[in-house]
């Protein structure tokens, strides 16, 4: 438990959104680059339903005076057979966006939820490619923009280049990368911007306000404010901090703000909402419902419940 609270500090002390420590050099020189050529596809020729990014549906919603429901998802938990129907499911509940998450074998911001969701998915073989194919297919079915998220490492390995092409190609707007380290957040951002996907930077309890003030000018799509310390996972209340935190961020930039970390009923993105918020972002309770239901089919049930039931809790 030590190493991993040393390595959730370490996610908050080392990415982009908190102080500027580089990875140890070890760590990239570690990374083999593979690249392979990707055939152009449908997705790529053809305009997908969801052809409005993430700021455009804020815009949106703003001028409707509606806050973003924003669910997160492992992708391939518990098989990206589910996952497509997931997508589906949440777009149909009223989502306005959806974070899908890229599985990943060292996920040191997440609680044990999503780790363990990770690991199933992962040992289900769920890898970069068939998510991406899984995506392909679904995203012209979409009526709400997807923001994929991945750990640094996997965009490392692919190249960013290429991961940037890829991800586009399949109709995907935003992307969220909670562990690049900050000198390499410029270069991610431009590689992004140059594939017209919207890069989300995070900002935290603890950013400086100084530092908080860099990743809003930075962030494209939304500002992620997350709401409280340590990583991911359901909490019985959300902090009352985020009230004091929304504003000071709203007093730096016009940009939207989506609050997540610890959100899991519907009083309490009521709540999120009513100080401010213009998204609430709900990972682990969404996460939790799919991966530890009875089956596929009872999960997809769950899931559309749930989702109703705080897409109502929202203005
Ligand atoms: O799971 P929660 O507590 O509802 O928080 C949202 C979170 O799942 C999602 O945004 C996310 C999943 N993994 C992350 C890692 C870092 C930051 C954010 C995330």
């Amino acid at each position: 438990m030590a190493s991993f609270l040393k390595a959730t500090h370490f996610i908050h002390s080392n990415s982009n959104n908190f102080q500027s420590h580089p990875f140890p050099k070890s760590y990239t020189q570690r990374l083999k680059i593979s690249t392979s050529p990707k055939p152009l596809t449908m997705a790529s020729l053809t305009t997908n339903a969801a052809t409005v990014g993430l700021s455009q549906t804020f815009t949106r919603l703003k001028k409707q005076g509606k806050v973003a429901l924003i669910p997160y998802i492992t992708a391939g938990d518990p098989d990206l057979a589910t996952t497509a129907e997931a997508l589906k499911v949440l777009d149909r509940c009223g989502s306005d966006i959806i974070e899908l998450g890229v599985p990943y074998s060292d996920p040191l911001a997440d609680g044990p939820v999503i780790q363990a969701a990770a690991s199933r998915s992962l040992n289900k073989g769920t890898n970069f490619a068939k998510v991406m194919s899984m995506l392909e297919d679904v995203v012209p079915q979409l009526s709400c923009p997807i923001a994929l998220f991945t750990y640094y490492n996997p965009i490392l390995k692919r190249g960013v280049e290429k991961f940037m092409a890829t991800v586009r190609d399949t109709g995907v707007h935003g992307l969220v990368v909670p562990d690049v380290p900050l000198e390499e957040t410029e270069m991610l951002r431009k590689e992004a911007a140059r594939h017209n996907i919207e890069l989300v930077l995070l900002t935290t309890p603890t950013t400086p306000k100084t530092r908080m003030k860099a990743i809003t000018e930075a962030s494209e799509g939304f500002v992620y404010l997350v709401s409280s310390v340590g990583v991911t996972g359901a909490r019985a209340s959300v902090s009352s901090k985020v009230q004091s935190l929304l504003k000071d961020i709203k007093e730096a930039t016009p940009k939207p703000v989506a609050v997540g970390f610890g959100i899991s009923k519907p009083e309490h993105v009521k709540q999120v909402a009513e100080w401010g918020a213009d998204g609430v972002i709900v990972g682990s309770a969404m996460v939790r419902i799919l991966g530890e239901a009875k089956s596929p089919e009872e999960g997809l049930k769950e899931l559309e419940v749930f989702a109703t039931s705080l897409k109502s809790a929202l203005p």
